[in-house]
């Protein structure tokens, strides 16, 4: 029936498509419907093009940014735009995130979407699955790396072929209407920016010196009124407290935030709290040796001759003060307020102990009560005295808890001696209101030593400039801070909120921030979205990056990068950490259980000893694989709960390595001088190897090619981890000997020759070797293996070139930094052990906290001119602010 339907429509259609006026109106219909399309997709188009913000359409508050989509040659029109008009979602998500808050990154990533080896072989086997949809995306991911920064982007067309799109820009300019009261005046007056101090007196100065010459060329550049307007930067520069480290695989940020912990109460650090309330122990101290002072002088005085009297005869001799008395009895009515004032600004917190103490208080004060007296005074003034005894104890004993981040400035931190009480107050005023210069500091006297508040306030107005331009400052610091907040919950960006440290000598707290390098154009969106950039004229920058990135950074931001060199910077950086932070090194020992080293005859890197039943032992060389001692591993750390005598008995039969070395000790500081020379190996994405002989004094004696770029690199190529936190988290609990080949695999394990050879057969002989023998290598394998045989060999190899070069330079102390180690305690573990194996207990692995943070730390110091003067001590290079602390200073 259907073919019979089908056979008397066919007359019908023919019929009908051979006439002319049908065929036209078909024609007509399918034209007017294409056209219908053409209309509804721009109209969609334009309704995305409408969701971009409109502070980037628009200039924003501080009137420099214009951002719209227009032909960016077009100079008349000041609509230049970094948007790209082909990313409209983007910038439907920047509407929502502005509405949420500041301080997001625009674009989320997307994951990966292929399955490990697998991936590879496919390709190999079939190049057709090659141009799929991820690989395609990979390729884009690969133009939003740095290289690609600035260039003409390139994106798809509807018939898949890659179009460059126009080049946008972002410039910053000036638009006096939109400036604040403030920045006019400064434009108008042509007057130099506000910036830092350093800068100021540079210019003041007119020194001769290269970098201050850059300064006053460039801010003269900006307030050149023939410049184009583009050039003109804001005045407000907050750049002071940044130092940027932007190498091959992530760039570290650091910031500094000026902080008072001992004079605000309301700072969160347990330590900080403690220590503030040890300041206040002091101030109870010294009250009472003035009041105990006080009272002897009262009893001397009354068996001599007064020389004024105070009062009219009916009063009683106690009341007749001499000249002395008055000062004295006023100096300890002074200590007494200021002690009941910082007794009431720190407040007190009741422990355990304390609350015992206090039940025995109670006894004591009944006992009081009991006493039989003759004047309600005297006893009320007996309990006070008993009650302040109290507390000067309590509060005395937290000194012993709140050290300082370095002990020997405590005296002179706490020493509250040579401040006013006024004074102290208005500083405590000040801080709080965040305005830092209206404390009388001048009242204090002039020939007194300044104290360490007083000292540490002049730094921090240095390093801030708070004399002027106050408010703006604190707002643009404090919109910094928050930013700098919310970063930390990014995925793209890590705060490394435990790093944070408290610095006495510069009176506030760094902290750190790292993202990956080939996201640097994400973060320059995020930059500017955040319209950070407005008030940061030059931060201090080292790395690659600082000389990479910097004409890029200038010309899109507007902010200057003042490169310092990267090593230089490592090298300051880490001793002001090593002298500024308590328990910063630390390196990994055997457990307590461990066996004794046993010293080999052998080469470094291949050795064997035997047990006591003569047999040969485990192995006992960095490059050492046990395939009992790695699953013993694996359940120690799977399995906390393993008893002793299990470990015990799994002593006797396992090698020592790293598993042995994870009992984590906390070792010496560096900043005395018998401590060079050390050598200093810095695993970045390569590796450079240092030898240092002094504060200033290093030298790059070597490197090496494999390095954490090689592991991160090649992670990302052989599993799907999407973070190097991720990666290492594999690597804990993979089993390296089903990749890795040993000797026992070439030579069997009952070899005679292995003897003479000088292995054992559980060495491992060839990294990654045993792939070589399967018919499918990646059969049985999980990523997990991978991952860990991969961190082994690139440590390994660290190890050896790390050893080497301690050897060629007689150095004993081996300090491994850079972010490879970053929550990576196998490869710390494995280099301990390896160190102290290879050099026979001779040399030692040191580790520390902030190990990739050196060179952004180094640049801040280095850009602030902030300089290791004596041990342990920084200032200023021009040691204008800080009077050198002297150990006998009281
Ligand atoms: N979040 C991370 N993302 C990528 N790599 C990381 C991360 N954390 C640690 N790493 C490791 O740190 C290495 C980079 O170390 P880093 O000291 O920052 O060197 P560079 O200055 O060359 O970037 C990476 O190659 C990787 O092995
Ligand atoms: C070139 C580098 C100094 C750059 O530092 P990084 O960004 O890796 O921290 C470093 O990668 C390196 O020292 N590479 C090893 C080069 C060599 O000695 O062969």
């Amino acid at each position: 029936m259907l073919r019979n339907r089908c056979c008397d429509a066919i007359p019908f259609l023919a019929k009908y498509c051979c006439d002319d006026d049908i065929w036209k109106q078909i024609n007509a219909f399918l034209a007017g419907a294409v056209s219908v399309c053409i209309l509804l997709f721009c109209d969609r188009f334009w309704q995305a093009v409408q969701l971009i913000p409109d502070h980037l359409h628009n200039s924003t508050t501080f009137g420099t940014t214009t951002a719209t989509t227009t032909n960016p040659d077009n100079d008349d029109d000041d609509d230049e735009s970094w948007i790209d008009p082909w990313n409209v979602p983007m910038q439907a998500t920047n509407r929502f995130m502005a509405s949420l808050n500041i301080g997001e990154l625009p674009i989320p990533f997307k994951r990966r979407q292929h399955w490990p080896w697998e991936t590879i072989r496919r390709r190999f086997v079939s190049p057709s699955l090659d141009h799929n949809n991820d690989n395609n995306k990979e390729e884009k991911e690969k133009n939003t790396n740095g290289e690609e920064i600035g260039q003409e982007e390139n994106r798809k067309g509807s018939n898949g072929n890659t179009t460059p799109i126009d080049r946008v820009e972002v410039t910053v300019i000036n638009e006096p209407s939109l400036h604040t009261a403030f920045e006019m005046d400064e434009l108008s007056m042509g007057s130099l920016p506000a910036g830092d101090d350093i800068n100021t007196t540079n210019r003041n100065n007119n020194t001769s010196n290269t970098e201050s010459n850059n300064v006053n060329s460039s801010s003269d550049t900006i307030h050149n009124d023939n410049m184009s307007p583009k050039k003109k930067k804001n005045a407000l520069c907050i750049g002071s407290i940044f130092g940027l480290d932007v190498g091959g695989t992530l760039a570290k940020l650091v910031y500094f935030e000026q902080k008072h912990p001992d004079l605000d109460p309301r700072q969160t650090s347990l330590r900080e709290r403690h220590y503030a309330k040890a300041a206040s122990a002091q101030a109870v101290v010294m009250a009472r040796l003035e009041k105990e002072k006080l009272l002897s002088n009262k009893v001397m005085h009354q068996h001599r001759p007064t020389t004024i009297n105070k009062t009219s005869n009916n009063k009683g001799s106690n009341d007749e003060l001499s000249e002395h008395d008055l000062t004295a009895s006023k100096q300890s009515q002074y200590m007494l307020r200021r002690r009941s004032f910082s007794i009431g600004l720190i407040g007190r917190v009741a422990t355990k102990e304390e609350e015992t103490d206090e039940n025995n208080d109670d006894e004591e004060e009944k006992r009081l009560d009991q006493e039989p007296s003759n004047s309600h005074t005297n006893k009320h003034n007996k309990k006070k005295d008993h009650r302040s005894e109290q507390d000067l104890k309590r509060l005395y004993a937290l000194r012993q808890e709140s050290l300082p981040d370095d002990v020997r400035h405590f005296r002179h931190s706490v020493d509250f001696h040579t401040l006013e009480e006024d004074t102290y107050k208005e500083i405590f005023e000040s801080i709080r209101s965040a305005t830092l210069d209206n404390g009388d500091y001048n009242s204090v006297d002039a020939n007194e030593t300044r104290t360490a508040q007083d000292s540490v306030m002049g730094r921090s107005k240095s390093m801030f400039d708070m004399s002027n331009l106050v408010q703006q400052k604190v707002e643009a610091l404090d919109r910094f801070y928050t930013f700098a907040r919310r970063l930390g919950d990014q995925d793209d960006a890590i705060q490394d909120h435990k790093l944070s440290f408290y610095c006495r000598e510069l009176g506030g707290e760094f902290h750190f921030i790292s993202f990956e390098t080939r996201r640097m154009k994400n973060a320059m969106d995020l930059i500017r979205y955040n319209n950070l950039h407005l008030n940061i004229q030059e931060m201090g920058a080292t790395g690659g990056g600082a000389h990479k990135f910097a004409d890029i950074w200038e010309r899109e931001l507007g902010i200057r990068m003042d490169k310092q060199d990267e090593l230089d910077s490592l090298v300051a950086g880490m001793q002001f950490v090593l002298s500024t932070v308590i328990g910063e090194c630390y390196t990994f020992r055997p457990k307590c259980n461990a066996p004794e080293r046993q010293v080999s005859s052998s080469t470094a890197g291949t050795s064997s000893s035997t047990n006591e039943k003569g047999e040969v032992d485990q192995p006992k060389v960095g490059l050492s694989l046990n395939e009992s001692m790695e699953s013993a591993s694996t359940q120690e750390e799977k399995e906390p709960t393993v008893n002793n005598s299990a470990a015990a008995s799994a002593e006797t039969k396992t090698n020592v390595d790293e598993w042995w070395w994870s009992r984590k000790v906390q070792r010496d500081s560096i900043s005395y001088s018998s401590s060079y020379p050390y050598l200093l190996v810095t695993i970045g994405t390569g590796v450079s190897v240092l030898r240092v002989d002094g504060p200033r004094n290093y030298e790059r004696i070597s490197g090496s090619t494999i390095g954490g770029g090689t592991y991160w690199g090649l992670m990302r190529l052989l599993t799907d981890v999407e973070s190097f936190d991720d990666a290492m988290k594999l690597a804990e609990i993979g089993d390296p000997s089903k990749v890795d080949m040993m000797v026992g695999d070439i030579y069997g394990t009952n070899s005679d020759a292995l003897e003479k050879l000088g292995l054992p057969a559980n060495v491992v002989a060839s990294s990654f070797g045993k792939l070589v023998a399967k018919e499918e290598p990646a059969e049985g394998l999980t990523q997990e293996d991978l991952a860990r045989a991969l961190l082994l060999l690139v440590t390994n190899n660290i190890g050896q070139v790390a050893y080497l070069n301690a050897k060629l330079s007689n150095t004993r102390r081996i300090y491994f930094v850079g972010s490879f180690l970053r929550h990576n305690t196998i490869s710390q573990r494995r280099l301990s052990y390896a160190i102290d194996f290879w050099s026979k207990g001779e040399m030692e692995a040191l580790f520390l906290q902030h190990e990739g943070y050196f060179g952004a730390l180094g640049a801040f110091l280095k850009s602030q001119k902030i300089e290791k003067q004596e041990e342990g001590y920084f200032q200023w290079e021009d040691g204008r602010h800080m009077p050198p602390w002297r150990p006998n200073q009281s």
